[in-house]
């Protein structure tokens, strides 16, 4: 478990909790930055999430804290807020996920924490953005996804009711771009000597992604149409139902449609009215699909596998979160490695994304328990041994209890 990573030699200071600021630490840690896990003494929310073999040490805590240090500072009070500035003394960048006016609160505003290092990079996650009216208000994954759209866009397409789509998808899609935002901000820091503060809300985030797609007419003004994407609001836009089972299938250019006219014996339709262009399967783009369902309805999915892998029309077997632990090749290339967890024991976990030739992503370090490295990080940030006693006498910090049988 050791290997250098591209972002070896950054430290973040993570003042982050839940999902979306630790995934985009995660990312970080992932690329080799040492990334400082403060907690309040209550821990991480998100310890509690999941199965677990111990308290505090719930599946997804295991992977969203992976190449990380855990130290408790109670903020709230002085000792601890002093201790937090230490650290972020030696921290390129401090990032946090409450409400900004709780950091304030705190006594940990930008200015604070600029005055003890300038060069930092104080980068908040929260819901919407500061200059806008809903400032300050609570935000949550299912909040974002609604408030951005995405929850509508299921009723938009099927006419059901809004739903979420279940999987955190503003947390880590706004974890992504608080970590970029944080990478942007610590390379022009290191150009320019100063350091900054940065928001990534959530609400503008994810209307980015969503509005991306979907602005369509109102891309000009006047618009020259209405809001949306068709082919990803098409009704029919779902797997396909084979003889025996689904496939996701695209077959999205003129080459594809060709070969698969091929596929099906029915190469006249090249030249169909209907399906023979771009412009005409747009216009057609209900009866298309319904099309290719008729089609696919005929054939077992191996036989579809086959037949169109070997014409190179993007086709994908559909997996469960059961079944795609077994993908083959998830497996080939060791996506959910297994490591023994220092308290935990046996577990499986997540690769890291993308490989890099000379300095590796890399799991380097197991999730700590909450405070595990308490000591050691306030010894780096220059506290003698009595110093720290004082701290953990008064509970400013704490050193995690081992893990009790009983916690089985
Ligand atoms: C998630 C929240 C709604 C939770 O709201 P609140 O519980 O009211 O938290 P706030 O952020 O307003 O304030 C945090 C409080 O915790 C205190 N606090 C924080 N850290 C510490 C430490 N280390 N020690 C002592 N106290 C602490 C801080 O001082 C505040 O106290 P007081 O001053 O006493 O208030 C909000 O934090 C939020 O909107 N965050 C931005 C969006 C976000 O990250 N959402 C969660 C994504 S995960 C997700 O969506 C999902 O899992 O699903």
């Amino acid at each position: 478990m050791s290997a250098t990573g591209p972002l070896e030699g950054i430290r973040i200071l993570d003042l982050t909790a839940v999902v979306m600021g630790p995934y985009a630490t995660q990312t970080l840690g992932d690329l080799g930055a040492d990334i400082v896990k403060v907690e309040p003494p209550s821990g991480d929310n998100l310890r509690a999430v999941g199965p677990m073999r111990h308290a505090g040490m719930g599946a997804m805590a295991l992977h969203l804290n992976r190449n990380k240090r855990s130290i408790v500072l109670d903020l709230k009070q002085p000792e601890g807020r002093e201790a937090c500035l230490r650290l972020a003394a030696g921290c390129d960048a401090l990032i946090y996920n409450t409400r900004p006016q709780a950091m304030a609160r705190l006594g940990l505003g930008y200015e604070a924490v600029a005055a003890v290092n300038p060069k930092i990079v104080y980068l908040g996650a929260f819901g919407y953005g500061e200059e806008g009216p809903y400032a300050g208000k609570p935000a949550y994954d299912d909040l974002i996804q609604g408030a951005a759209g995405v929850a509508s866009l299921f009723a938009q397409q099927s006419g059901d009711a809004p739903r979420y789509a279940p999987v955190t998808l503003a947390d880590r899609a706004v974890g992504l771009q608080a970590a970029i935002a944080l990478l942007a901000a610590v390379l022009s820091a290191q150009r320019t000597g100063k350091g900054q503060a940065v928001e990534v809300p959530m609400f503008e985030a994810l209307s980015q992604f969503v509005m991306g797609d979907h602005l369509g007419g109102h891309s000009f003004e006047p618009p020259l149409g209405p809001t949306g994407y068709a082919r990803l609001l098409a009704p029919h836009r779902k797997p396909y139902a084979t003889a025996d089972g689904y496939l996701s299938v695209l077959i999205y250019n003129d080459k594809h449609w060709q070969a698969f006219f091929d596929v099906i014996g029915r190469p006249e339709l090249r030249s169909s009215p209907m399906f023979g262009t771009h412009t005409a399967r747009a216009a057609n783009i209900g009866a298309v699909y319904a099309f290719v369902a008729e089609a696919m309805a005929t054939r077992s999915s191996d036989a579809w596998m086959a037949a169109l892998e070997a014409a190179d029309i993007p086709v994908a077997r559909l997996h469960s979160t059961e079944s795609l632990i077994d993908d083959p090749h998830l497996r080939a290339v060791d996506f959910f490695p297994e490591f023994d967890h220092p308290s935990e024991g046996r577990i499986r976990t997540l690769a890291p994304v993308g490989r890099y030739s000379a300095t590796p992503a890399a799991i380097r370090r197991m999730a700590p328990r909450i405070g595990e490295q308490s000591v050691e990080l306030l010894r780096e940030a220059g506290y003698r041994d009595a110093e720290i006693d004082r701290l953990l006498a008064r509970g400013v910090t704490l050193q995690p209890a081992p893990p009790k049988d009983n916690d089985e």
